[in-house]
């Protein structure tokens, strides 16, 4: 996947069979994005025309409203990586900054779909705008769609059950409550944190139950507090593990938040290591514990848990 991050790396002479672009903002790649996506991929394929992801490497709204700009549920690079493995020709992942957002909305249309991407496709979610203002909406697209050659694609959002439409917003709010199920069910797998592993306390050995603790700069959405059934991902390699989440309060009252998993039947040194640690089921809350014991006898039961739950 080529992967284009100015409007002037976009060159019609690099599309010269014509695009299907696939538009939107894609945090989380969640099931509504994957229709998107899905739609824009078969087209392309259909019709022999590159396939393109057209997303902005930040959230526009930390431009257009900080205040209310969300963490990301996906780094750049996890959405770069699963844009590739979904099998996108090229993604163009612009700056969204202040030149971007003065563009008016039939500009960005002529300007960057019809005349650089040579779009033949165009495919977004019901709910995306573009151009100045958000004034860009799909009965636009679809006009000038019309107008200038291509077939604008503007896909109903996806439902989850009863619980209402897919979006970032409730899936962020789903794992920030530990509601990691639920988001897993919006997602399509379940949410995923990325980072090093660092040294910690050195305490988990001692203890019986070594964790691999991610480092700093860590990719992704870290679910609210708590112990989590999940797994480890390492190389090739997916791994059952209990995860906590938090302060170890029981040490260290004041202590910073730390993602950190111990890997059922696993004895490796992964200093070093890049791993994903994914999140199935929240199982508890952070717990304080008079007692060394205490802890040790609920943390078996964590692991127990954790089997139970991911081995059957
Ligand atoms: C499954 C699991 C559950 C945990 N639950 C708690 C808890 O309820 N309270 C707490 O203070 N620490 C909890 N911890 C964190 C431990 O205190 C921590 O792993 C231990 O102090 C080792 O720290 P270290 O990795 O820095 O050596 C939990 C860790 C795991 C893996
Ligand atoms: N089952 C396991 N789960 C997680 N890490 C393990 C496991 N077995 C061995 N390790 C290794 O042990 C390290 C954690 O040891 P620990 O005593 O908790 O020290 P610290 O927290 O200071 O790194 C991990 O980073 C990893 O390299």
């Amino acid at each position: 996947m080529r992967v284009l991050e100015t409007l002037a790396a976009v060159r019609a002479e690099d599309f010269p069979g014509g695009s299907s672009v696939a538009v939107g903002k894609f945090d989380g790649l969640h099931r509504g994005h994957q229709a998107i996506l899905r739609t824009a991929l078969g087209l392309a394929e259909r019709e022999g025309l590159s396939s393109v992801v057209l997303t902005f490497a930040n959230n526009p709204l930390s431009v257009l409203r900080p205040e209310r700009c969300p963490l990301p549920l996906m780094s750049r690079e996890q959405r770069l990586e699963a844009f590739a493995a979904a099998g996108v020709d090229v993604c163009v992942m612009l700056e969204f900054d202040e030149a971007l957002a003065a563009i008016p909305a039939d500009r960005f249309v002529t300007e960057v779909l019809v005349a650089r991407l040579r779009a033949r496709h165009v495919v977004m979610g019901a709910d995306f705008r573009f151009g100045h203002g958000g004034a860009g909406d799909g009965a636009l697209l679809r006009e000038m769609g019309a107008r200038h050659g291509f077939a604008a694609d503007v896909l109903r959002l996806v439902e989850d059950g009863d619980a209402g439409q897919v979006s970032s917003s409730r899936v962020r709010a789903a794992v920030l409550a530990g509601e990691v199920d639920a988001a897993a069910r919006m997602l399509g797998r379940p949410p995923a944190v990325r980072g090093t592993v660092v040294h910690g306390d050195a305490r988990g050995r001692e203890l019986g139950f070594p964790t691999a603790n991610l480092g700093e700069g860590i990719e992704g959405l870290v679910p609210g507090e708590g112990v989590y059934a999940g797994w480890v991902v390492l190389g090739s390699e997916r791994l059952p593990a209990a995860i906590s989440v938090g302060a170890n309060v029981t040490f260290d009252p004041e202590g910073e938040l730390r993602v950190e998993a111990y890997v059922l039947d696993f004895d490796r040194d992964i200093y070093g290591e890049r791993i994903e640690v994914q999140f199935a089921r929240r199982l508890r809350g952070m717990v304080r514990f008079d007692s060394l014991d205490g802890l040790l006898a609920q943390m078996r039961a964590d692991v127990d848990e954790t089997r139970a739950l991911l081995q059957g």
